[in-house]
């Protein structure tokens, strides 16, 4: 167990459809194989370089996966190049190559020095003979011909019947029968169009488990990825190809962080490392390029965050109140956010946390305005909330930190900015240098602020509010200094002057409440 809870597990544990033989008990061993650096590579736009591929690997061992399908050697020298760096790695996770059914594709894979090879054959007759240009027959010789010559070269051989939720089940046990019989370790089930449900991979793997080990391959284009992943367990699958953040080919593969949460909540079948699940999502967010969808499970950014009153409410009397596991358990943090269904429990906590004392009766009203705030469409920032419970308690607070000027240039060579703050009464002018105008002006807050500026960055996020070149963008920071974090939004026509205002204002409302905030820039 990765975590302990109070979970009743037999409150969870329906069966799959309608026979209680088809769940999953608590001492079954399930593996999964990750292939986010090859099916998750083939999502639309996503190209690994051999650095991200080797980065991804490592957080793929720490997470625990048994096996890392790092690529295809057939694509060219680039990607061979990048299954090299893995399987250089020595990692104690096995380190595979897709390959077609050619044994070409596996001369390739063993010049990436892989411990095993996923041998991808065609099993519905539409991809036997209008796909591949074969017959039944010979696909099955084929198969067990490149499963021996595999074998003979000390490889660990997966032999994956490609479209298998659309073959013909007869078809399919003859090709997992041929595969295991010619020494295969393994036949995998691939539910290629994600076109199938739960009830059909359970036949289809049972089936094809009376044969020997099976895997399952699932996709999510019905949105029932998880649920086939499952089905495929019950009925005896121990290996379950998933991939970091659902990535892959159209609506992508099942999800890794998916699969192991359900099998440990539900089941209580350990599989991974769970608290590794966040960074590795985003490590992998990060290198791909493809955002994490805020409502996803596990590793969304509102997976464990809360705005209602009553849930906020309810999470501050108990914090399973509602949520299904500890945020914890997966690496993560639970956090209030602030908006029209914010109450004033979830305000009272704010305040509390930034150090703000106010009365019961001031607490309503400025939860009344934080409402109607929210009422606008706005998401309600802690600078929003901080100003609010000002005018409300009548607490003017001088400010310790204010943007007095701001000039940045780029098109150059070196982007590069200026600004003038005033820091406690004082004027403070520094420049700054960086990648880009945002960056350099963000160099030179921090260079006029000094050791003050020693706030983290936690989360930049930019929106164009409108469409078109003069589109107002809102940008929204969020800082942490001392284990306190504000976030503060600031639309604005000019992104560096909303990108600097935002983070001077997160570090005014920051340093406020030191006692002795600031020491000279050139402290
Ligand atoms: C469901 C999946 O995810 S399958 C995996 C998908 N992955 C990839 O496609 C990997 C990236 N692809 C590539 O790098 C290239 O497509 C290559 C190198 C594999 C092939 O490139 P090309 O030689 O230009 O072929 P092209 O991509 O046009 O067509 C694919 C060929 O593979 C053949 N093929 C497809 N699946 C199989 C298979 N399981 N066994 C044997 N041959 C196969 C096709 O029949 C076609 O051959 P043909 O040209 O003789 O008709
Ligand atoms: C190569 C196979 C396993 C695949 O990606 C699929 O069937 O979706």
């Amino acid at each position: 167990m990765k975590f302990s809870d109070d979970t009743d597990r037999s409150s969870l544990l329906l069966p799959v459809h309608n026979s209680t033989d088809q769940t999953i008990p608590s001492d079954r061993t399930v593996r999964l194989l990750d292939t986010t650096l090859r099916d998750g590579e083939q999502a639309p736009g996503v190209s690994l370089s051999p650095d991200q591929k080797v980065e991804i690997a490592r957080a793929l061992e720490r997470a625990g996966v048994a096996a890392i399908e790092a690529g295809s050697a057939c694509t060219g020298a680039g990607e061979r190049q990048a299954i090299s760096r893995v399987t250089d790695l020595e990692l104690d996770a096995r380190v595979t190559s897709f390959c077609r059914g050619l044994e070409g594709d596996v001369d390739l894979a063993l010049e990436c020095d892989v411990d095993g090879v996923h041998i991808v054959v065609p099993s519905s007759d539409r991809h036997v003979e209008e796909k591949v240009g074969t017959s039944r027959e010979d696909n099955l010789e084929t198969t067990a011909e490149l499963v021996e010559y595999a074998k003979a070269h000390d490889l660990w051989v997966e032999v994956i019947g490609e479209d298998g939720s659309r073959a013909d089940l007869d078809y399919l046990e003859q090709l997992a029968e041929t595969s295991l019989d010619a020494g295969a370790e393994r036949f995998c089930f691939a539910d290629t169009v994600g076109h199938t449900g739960p009830e059909r991979t359970h036949e289809a793997v049972s089936r094809l488990a009376a044969y020997g080990p099976v895997s399952a391959h699932t996709h999510d284009d019905l949105g029932l990825g998880v649920t086939n992943a499952l089905a495929a367990v019950a009925a005896g699958a121990d290996l379950v190809h998933c991939t970091v953040n659902g990535l892959g080919e159209r609506a992508g593969n099942v999800a890794l962080e998916e699969v192991a949460i359900a099998l440990s909540h539900v089941y209580d079948v350990d599989t991974l490392e769970l608290e590794e699940l966040y960074d590795l999502a985003q490590i992998v967010s990060r290198a791909t390029g493809v955002q994490l969808p805020p409502n996803k499970a596990v590793i969304g950014e509102n997976a464990f965050t809360h705005e209602s009153g009553i849930h906020t409410d309810g999470t501050l009397k108990d914090d399973k109140m509602y949520e299904p596991y500890a945020p914890e358990t997966v690496g993560r943090e639970r956090r209030l956010a602030l908006g029209k269904h914010t109450g004033r429990a979830g305000v009272a906590a704010t305040l509390e946390e930034h150090g703000v004392d106010a009365e019961p009766d001031e607490i309503a009203e400025i939860a009344t305005r934080v409402t109607e705030l929210g009422d606008r469409g706005r998401r309600v920032t802690d600078a929003d909330l901080l100003a609010v419970a000002e005018d409300v308690t009548g607490d003017d607070r001088e400010r310790v930190v204010e943007l007095l000027d701001l000039t940045a240039t780029s098109g150059g060579a070196v982007p590069t900015a200026s600004i003038r703050l005033e820091v406690d009464g004082e004027e403070r002018v520094a420049s700054g240098t960086g990648s880009g105008p945002v960056d350099a002006a963000v160099s030179a807050v921090r260079e006029a602020l000094g050791s003050a500026a020693d706030a983290e960055l936690e989360s930049y996020h930019v929106d164009a509010v409108t469409g078109g070149t003069d589109a107002v963008v809102t940008v929204e920071v969020t800082m942490m200094r001392n284990d306190r974090s504000v976030t503060v939004a600031r639309s604005e026509a000019d992104i560096t002057r909303a990108s600097v205002e935002a983070m001077v204002d997160a570090l005014d409302r920051l340093l406020a409440t030191d006692e002795k905030p600031l020491a000279p820039a050139d402290d």
